[in-house]
């Protein structure tokens, strides 16, 4: 290398599983180790890659940014494959099988990305589900590390799943749901069958996603470090169970707050910042600057789940006759099956005409912080936790799948911002849910919010948990140069 090649920085590959999630908490990544003026790779889809640039400025919010560049490659499944619902499981032996031979082909045809500007890449960091990328860094001798987007509590009790089927506390065709499980240590109080990540619901304990589940989270331990998008006074004891396997184990979260926090600091930057795969209707937010502090209840159930027509009726009519305002996220391709949202009954659309909105995608993060919401019934996707967490809003949880059913337990029994109705969907019990959180039990759920975003705000503060961490992991990935 040349003198002056000496002196480049490190070129670290992200390369996130393609799904809106995924993509945000990593990006956000990508962004934090810019402002640290290490250069970037980040890996998309080409179908993501396509939507981001339609429906975001993410272009220019990099381009400011000379080390950071794009390459997008095929996810494996075929542009009209719905991405959604329980076919977005398809995602993860495309991305192996297809996906996979294609990232090793493109990094040896693209010398690993080295230009005369930058490095090869010194450092790949994975999604933690991505094993092939692992596979490729083991076998080129690059360094890994793994980012699992999900929950360090969910990722425990998948990390666990031998010692589950071993105590006969996997759930087998619904039996035992109930059950107090006791092989998560840490968890032996309050997490039951149903609040292990939902893959663990089987028909028999050879169901391959449970074993496949397990392999994926198990071969994370192989890599040289792993980053977790949460933060110590939230999942602390937890995380300290999972650093007796992985000793170097950096808590950075709450990604999309920490990047504004160090955008503040070297910019004097204060925008949110959008990853958005749907265009976002910004109307929305004209509708809540016209509401009453902490009166809406928002409800999104993030960019996977899909509902029936009868679903859908349940929460609309629990919602309408609550007498709350809402703010209803529906997302075109979320409602499945016969029927759709096509004959609405009549006090259905006039609940809503008098006290709702509903919109296709919103600016998720910017209604969270608005002052007229109060109260999100959500599906506990990972990123939406930790964004209501920050904004201080109490969660009603709705789990669809994977870590969304541990999530929302931690919500309710350990951190108590919430309440959990998993496993149901009835008018009755979504009315009195929706009045506990934003009437009945509102003060007390807001004080025990506000008291978690502080501690979530302390995190990313200077001299914070977090803040240090992401410290501590850049000077990690320097000494990765060899
Ligand atoms: O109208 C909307 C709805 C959502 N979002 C954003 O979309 C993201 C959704 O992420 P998340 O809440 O994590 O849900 P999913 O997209 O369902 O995330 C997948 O990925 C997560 C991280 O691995 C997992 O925790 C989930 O279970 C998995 O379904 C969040 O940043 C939201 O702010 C919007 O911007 N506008
Ligand atoms: C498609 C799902 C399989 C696993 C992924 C995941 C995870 O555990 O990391 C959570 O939910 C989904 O986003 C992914």
């Amino acid at each position: 290398m040349s003198s002056q090649g000496a002196t480049l920085p490190p070129h670290v590959l992200i390369f996130p599983l393609p799904i809106q999630g995924h993509v945000n908490s990593m990006l956000n990544l990508a962004e934090l180790l810019c402002l640290s003026s290490l250069d970037i790779t980040f890996m998309v889809s080409d179908f993501s890659h396509t939507r981001l640039l339609k429906h975001t400025t993410i272009a220019s919010r990099f381009e400011r940014y000379a080390g950071f560049s794009f390459q997008s490659i095929s996810d494996g499944l075929p542009d009209d494959h719905p991405r959604a619902g329980d076919q977005i499981m398809d995602m993860l032996p495309s991305t192996k099988n297809i996906t996979g031979p294609l990232f090793k082909q493109m990094m040896l045809e693209k010398n690993l990305f080295a230009s005369e500007s930058r490095r090869p890449i010194t450092c790949i960091i994975a999604d933690g589900v991505l094993s092939f990328a692992g596979d490729f860094a083991e076998e080129k001798g690059i360094p890994l590390i793994y980012f699992r987007t999900i929950s360090a509590c969910s990722f425990w009790a998948y990390l666990r799943i031998p010692e589950l089927i071993e105590a006969g506390e996997i759930s087998v065709k619904g039996i035992g749901m109930d059950q107090i499980v006791k092989s998560v240590p840490g968890m032996e109080g309050f997490l039951r069958s149903r609040d292990v990540p939902s893959f663990c619901r089987v028909n028999n304990i050879n169901e391959p996603i449970l074993h496949t589940v397990y392999s994926v989270t198990e071969q994370t331990t192989r890599a040289q470090a792993v980053i977790f998008n949460t933060f110590e006074d939230l999942e602390g004891p937890i995380v300290s169970h999972i650093r007796k396997h992985i000793p170097r184990l950096f808590t950075i979260g709450p990604n999309h707050s920490h990047l504004k926090s160090r955008l503040a600091e070297k910019t004097a930057e204060n925008s949110i910042l959008s990853g958005s795969f749907w265009a976002e209707d910004r109307s929305c937010l004209d509708w809540l600057n016209a509401q009453p502090p902490k009166s809406v209840i928002y409800v999104s159930f993030g960019s996977i789940t899909v509902v029936s027509r009868e679903q859908l009726l349940e929460f609309w009519h629990g919602l309408v006759n609550s007498g709350h305002r809402f703010l209803w996220v529906m997302r075109p391709d979320s409602i499945v099956g016969e029927g759709g949202k096509s004959q609405i009954p009549k006090e259905l659309e006039e609940g809503t005409r008098a006290r709702g909105c509903m919109v296709g995608w919103a600016p998720q993060e910017e209604v969270l912080n608005h002052e007229a919401v109060g109260g999100f019934l959500t599906h506990s996707g990972w990123n939406s936790t930790l964004e209501s967490i920050v904004a201080g809003v109490p969660m009603i949880c709705w789990p669809y799948f994977a870590d969304q059913t541990t999530n929302s337990r931690f919500v309710s029994e350990v951190w108590k911002i919430g309440l959990d109705m998993k496993d149901t969907c009835d008018r009755e019990i979504i009315e009195k849910v929706v009045r506990e959180i934003m009437k009945e039990r509102k003060e007390e759920f807001l004080e025990r919010a506000e008291n978690m975003a502080k501690l979530a705000r302390k995190a990313v503060s200077e001299g914070g948990s977090s803040y240090c961490n992401l410290d501590a992991l850049i000077e990690y990935i320097k000494t990765m140069i060899i």
